[in-house]
């Protein structure tokens, strides 16, 4: 990991309707880490994630990534940026009328620079990697929820992009589901050394397989360290948080 963290957070304020979801929120994220975002419902966890893609835009502070200022470019520069991304969002459906192999493909084809057979050899290596061999041809509404998450998986690093985002990658899945997606995940930003960002309410299995964690709390960072010192916390915030406790501050 070099000094310059691939990531940089300053001060960052966001309102909605004059009610404040962000309220100054510094944040340096190391590259090559895999980093958890938690936090109570509504905390701006989402909204911090669409900032760093630029597709949110905040009212105050900066974001920089890999050495760029988000926020100061153009809109035909954020276009350009946003491609060193991958994503998957929390609404991130897959297009029903496209079939799989055109859904993982999609990020590809945008990029516009590789031949159809590259394209589709990439698409079948995801489809291996996600554990669907030969999906090809099967159209979203034949899959299950966790096969949906794993397709969702597929077209979020096809691209091989430097950068990760996923929101809730594993909501409504069964348990073991769940973790399988999370090993997935670890897997391929360990192959890929990709800065993840992650997102998810599934703190017991996103705990095993993030490098560092930052909790958001009314507006603030309330925590940053390491997955370790994030279950040794004696804030009371953190420590009923991370450990799912009913008594506490929260
Ligand atoms: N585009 C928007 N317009 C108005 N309000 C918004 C918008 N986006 C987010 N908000 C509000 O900002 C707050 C934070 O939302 P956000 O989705 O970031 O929360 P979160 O921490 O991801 O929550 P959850 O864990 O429940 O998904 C919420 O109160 C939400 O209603």
């Amino acid at each position: 990991m070099s000094a310059e963290p691939m990531i940089r957070i300053e001060g960052l304020t966001k309102s909605f309707g004059g009610r404040s979801v962000l309220q100054g929120v510094d944040l340096a994220i190391p590259r090559g880490c895999l980093y958890g975002l938690i936090g109570p419902g509504a905390s701006g966890k989402s909204v911090l994630l669409k900032m760093i893609t630029g597709l949110l835009r905040p009212d105050g502070g900066r974001v920089v990534v890999d050495g760029k200022d988000v926020h100061a470019q153009s809109e035909l520069e954020l276009q350009q940026f946003r491609l060193k991304f991958g994503m998957l969002f929390q609404n991130n459906a897959l297009f029903d009328y496209m079939n799989v192999g055109d859904n993982i493909a999609f990020p590809l084809r945008r990029l516009n620079q590789l031949s159809e057979e590259e394209i589709a050899a990439r698409v079948a290596d995801r489809l291996r990697v996600v554990s669907l061999p030969g999906f090809e041809d099967r159209t979203p509404a034949g899959l299950s929820g966790g096969q949906k998450k794993r397709v969702g998986v597929a077209r979020a690093t096809i691209t091989r992009g430097e950068i990760v985002l996923y929101d809730e990658p594993a909501a409504g899945l069964d348990p073991v589901t769940s973790q399988r997606i999370f090993d997935l995940l670890r897997r391929e930003q360990q192959a890929a050394n990709a800065t993840v960002v992650m997102v998810s309410s599934d703190l017991d299995r996103l705990l095993t397989v993030t490098d560092r964690v930052g909790m958001l709390y009314r507006g603030r960072l309330l925590f940053d360290g390491t997955t370790g010192e994030a279950k040794a916390s004696q804030d009371p915030h953190v420590r009923q948080f991370v450990h799912g406790l009913t008594d506490g501050p929260l």
